[in-house]
């Protein structure tokens, strides 16, 4: 047994005939969120020539019977005498730790009855209580006359009951026979039981059952029956069953109604049907899921595994210096590689090695800056070769291995890199995964601990609202773009202080402006206003981090600001070697203090899971199991069907599932150009840049150069629409630039001019950023107005728009109460 779930499994498949007879021992666990989703699936299993495990181990006992469910055979033809009767939902009934119904359902066609079977009773019917009375009913019985309950007929019941029971022990020993003898018994059975249509209805809703057992679908993975196969496989299995069962096992499998031990005791005769009657499903199946393999990641990297590499950690929080003593050996090395969580970042580290006199290439998506005679590469980490022999090389923010959409990329560097010596730079919440994944590479790790130069000091007093008690240096941190253009808008109004402004939707090169008009003290721009975007990357001279607020949209709703964000972002404040060493931060608002203080206080998550995403190789080999599916259901059967180690998961990927499904429609393109489209750098939600990447996309289909076709705008924005504009078009040429760099050059000739487009754009946004006064609008209600001529339709937009209260609005109500306390007091957090 070579691996996890698939391979014993076929095993078993490959010599049927010798397991079947020998029975197997399944043992499967799926853990995890989502069964069939995202989620990793640890498969334990283990062979057993002598029993079935899960399965009930026989003989049976007549104690098998389900007890719950006894009851409601109180009127059972083969227990009582009379129609077996029983609730349709017996979900309840059954142990519902184990036995987790799933919402499948099996295809009609196979849950009908043969004419001749009798009619199921109307279960819609039974379900309203009057079970007993409408079956009754059917049978041709008096119901008044029934329901007066007489001494005689409960004792002609209890006669009845008796032979039943001597009956009974007959059928129980179907429980304790070998499945497979079971099977063979079935197959070769030319007569089919004569049964009451009661109990036809309740073989109908055992198989119901079993098709929505979710124990039952587990397990038959593990014959490499798919989740999306099984219910076919269940109703053919009915439908063969049905024909040919005897009756012994008809009145055992009546006897125990729809339920866990009915499941448990059909599934291992439904092993060997599927078996031998889906052995091109199952290997198909088979293959489908060995291709999507994802376990063992650190086998995918074989020249890196017979490096013995050293891998230094540099454990501390934020300011404790854990990159700059990095960066130090990178820069003794003969040859460096640092991998950057941004192109902003590697190119700061770009410009400060090359300042020292070391030379040092650039390579991002966009940009490819080759240094004559430099053996040190800054890029980014998607960028990271994992062909190229370091000497020593640099993974900063190794936290980043659990982000849930990106985390693959550090995943990727981190095992694949061929450097003698790593360091990663990051918090603590990844020390212990990557001491297990150490382990599994078997590369030696030393850990480096560092403290917080200064500790970081909590303000209780707050700004009470103020925004007039903003001070030089401080940086207020919002999160959402319309929030930071109204606090800067306010800010600029109350005060004398004029704002630089950081979001992540500005090209590096203009938040780099700002940062540099923020940290040169000559200048009145000497307050930040920033999104959570300062966490990462730039050395800015921030006196005090300012939370506006600490609850931000997640896409669905608001949320509090995870702990760990809290803590990044307030521990920009205070460099060491900066304007202001001694780090400050609090909040605007006094009743956001508590949630700061208990994030500072939190110690850091303790990941256990790092992000994975499949290479094009691997998705290319998958695809070959399924030639029919577009890119897109590729995309999902491969999340469906995927396997992961513990201490994985498979990175989201909702936004290259979306920009697949626009692509769709591009005739001409392959395989390998949808998978690198999909990772262009493109906001999935401006239509805009979609819309660009479509045209693109269809261009370079055509095997036409790609043109950009998109105008440069004459002068800086005047208003927020402007602004977004602007924004959007360097996102467009960033992302001509991206695809020039990923795919066949020739196709893309524009390169220097959406060079000199990028700078432009990026100029023209510092020079915006300087002079906003204006108000933000969101992108939504921006595109409502220029699409709509109608001005009627565009007064009633502008009615429904409820912007929040402005901070200028509630500044003055409250200046007007102007509640103030008399003391500053200072937490040390
Ligand atoms: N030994 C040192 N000598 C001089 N300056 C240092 C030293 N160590 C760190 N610094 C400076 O302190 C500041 C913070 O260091 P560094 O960026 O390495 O911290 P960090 O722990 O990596 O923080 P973050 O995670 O926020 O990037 C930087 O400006 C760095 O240049």
């Amino acid at each position: 047994m070579t691996k996890g779930p698939a391979s014993s499994l076929f095993q078993i498949f490959c010599r049927k005939r010798w397991v079947s007879g020998a029975k197997v021992h399944f043992l499967n666990k799926y853990q995890g969120p989502g069964l069939f989703g995202q989620s990793e699936r640890v498969v334990s299993q283990f062979y057993s020539p002598t029993s079935y495990s899960d399965v009930p181990v026989r003989p049976f006992s007549t104690s098998l019977v389900n007890p719950d469910f006894a009851s409601c055979f109180s009127s059972s033809s083969k227990l009582l005498g009379g129609n077996i009767l029983y609730p349709r939902s017996c979900s309840s009934l059954v142990d519902n730790e184990e036995e987790k119904l799933k919402d499948i359902s099996v295809a009609d066609s196979y849950c009908d009855f043969d004419a001749d079977i009798g009619k199921p009773i109307d279960l819609e019917h039974e379900n309203e209580g009057n079970a007993g009375v409408s079956a009754l009913a059917e049978s041709g019985e008096d119901v008044n006359e029934r329901s007066s309950c007489d001494s005689t007929f409960i004792e002609l019941e209890e006669k009845e009951h008796g032979d039943e029971l001597a009956k009974g022990e007959q059928y129980v020993q179907v429980a304790s026979r070998d499945p497979v003898e079971l099977y063979r018994e079935l197959r070769s059975n030319e007569i089919r039981a004569k049964l009451e249509s009661s109990d036809w209805t309740v073989i109908h809703e055992v198989f119901k059952y079993f098709a929505r057992s979710g124990w039952a679908y587990t397990q038959a993975l593990a014959i490499y029956i798919g989740l999306s196969f099984f219910p076919t496989a269940v109703g053919k299995f009915q439908k063969f069953f049905c024909g040919k069962l005897t009756s012994d096992m008809a009145n055992y499998v009546v006897s125990l109604g729809p339920s866990h031990s009915a499941v448990k005791f059909l599934f291992p005769i439904f092993v060997e049907y599927c078996l031998e009657e889906f052995p091109d499903e199952i290997k198909r199946y088979r293959s489908m899921l060995e291709t999507a393999d994802l376990t063992k990641p650190h086998t995918w990297f074989p020249f890196a595994r017979a490096m013995k590499r050293k891998i230094i950690y540099h454990c501390g929080p934020t300011n404790s210096g854990k990159t700059y003593n990095a960066l130090q050996r990178f820069m003794e090395a003969k040859k460096g590689l640092y991998c950057s969580p941004l192109r902003l970042l590697a190119m700061e580290v770009f410009d400060k090695v090359n300042g020292l006199g070391i030379y040092c290439s650039l390579l991002t998506g966009q940009e490819k800056k080759h240094v004559p005679f430099s053996n040190h590469v800054a890029c980014t980490v998607e960028m990271v070769s994992t062909d190229e022999l370091y000497d020593v090389a640099v993974i900063d923010e190794i936290q980043m291995l659990a982000d849930s959409y990106r985390g693959y990329a550090w995943t990727r560097a981190f095992l694949g890199l061929k450097a003698d010596e790593i360091h990663l730079c990051g918090d603590p919440s990844v020390l212990d995964i990557v001491r297990k994944i150490c382990r599994d590479t078997g590369d030696e790790l030393l850990e480096q601990h560092h403290d917080r130069f200064k500790p970081l000091v909590v303000e209780a007093k707050t700004l009470l609202g103020d925004l007039r008690k903003i001070r030089s240096g401080d940086c207020v941190v919002a999160f959402s773009r319309r929030e930071i253009f109204e606090v800067k808008l306010a800010i600029e109004k109350q005060t004398n202080h004029r704002c630089c402004v950081i979001y992540g939707a500005l090209p590096p090169e203009t938040r780099r402006q700002q940062a540099g008009l923020f940290n040169d003290p000559n200048n009145e721009y000497d307050v930040l206003v920033a999104s959570d975007a300062v966490g990462m990357g730039l050395n800015l001279n921030i006196r005090r981090v300012v939370f506006n607020s600490l609850s931000k949209y997640n896409g669905d709703k608001m949320v509090p600001v995870p702990a760990s964000q809290v803590k990044q972002i307030a521990g920009r404040a205070g460099r060491r070697g900066c304007l202001y060493p001694d780090g400050l931060t609090t909040t605007l608002r006094l009743e956001d203090l508590d949630y700061l203080i208990e994030c500072l206080k939190q110690p850091f998550d303790d990941v256990k899971k790092v992000g994975l995403f499949p290479f094009y190789e691997q998705v290319e080999l998958f695809a070959g199991q399924l030639p029919n599916m577009t890119f897109c259901q590729l995309l999902e059967k491969f999340g469906e069907s995927c396997q992961l180690d513990g201490s994985y998961f498979l990175c989201r990927h909702d936004h290259i599932k979306k920009i697949a499904n626009m692509l769709e429609k591009v005739q001409g393109l392959s395989l390998e150009d949808r998978f690198n489209f999909c990772f262009a750098p493109v906001n999935v939600r401006d239509p805009k840049a979609m819309y660009h990447l479509l045209r693109f996309a269809s261009s370079y289909s055509l095997n036409s150069p790609v043109n950009i076709a998109m105008g440069m705008p004459k002068c800086s924005a005047r208003n927020d629409a402007e602004l977004l504009d602007l924004e959007t078009r360097h996102q467009v040429v960033s992302m001509y630039l991206w695809l020039s760099n990923h795919f066949k050059e020739d196709q893309f000739p524009y390169v220097k001019k959406a060079e000199s487009m990028a700078v432009d754009i990026a100029d023209l946004l510092g020079e915006s950023l300087i002079k906003a006064d204006w108000k933000p609008e969101s992108r939504r209600t921006i595109k409502s107005k220029t699409q709509s001529r109608n001005v009627l339709k565009l007064k009633t937009e502008k009615k429904e728009f409820s912007r929040p209260q402005s901070l200028i609005k509630s500044f003055q109500k409250r200046h007007d109460k102007s509640v103030r306390p008399e003391h500053s007091e200072k937490v040390v957090a």
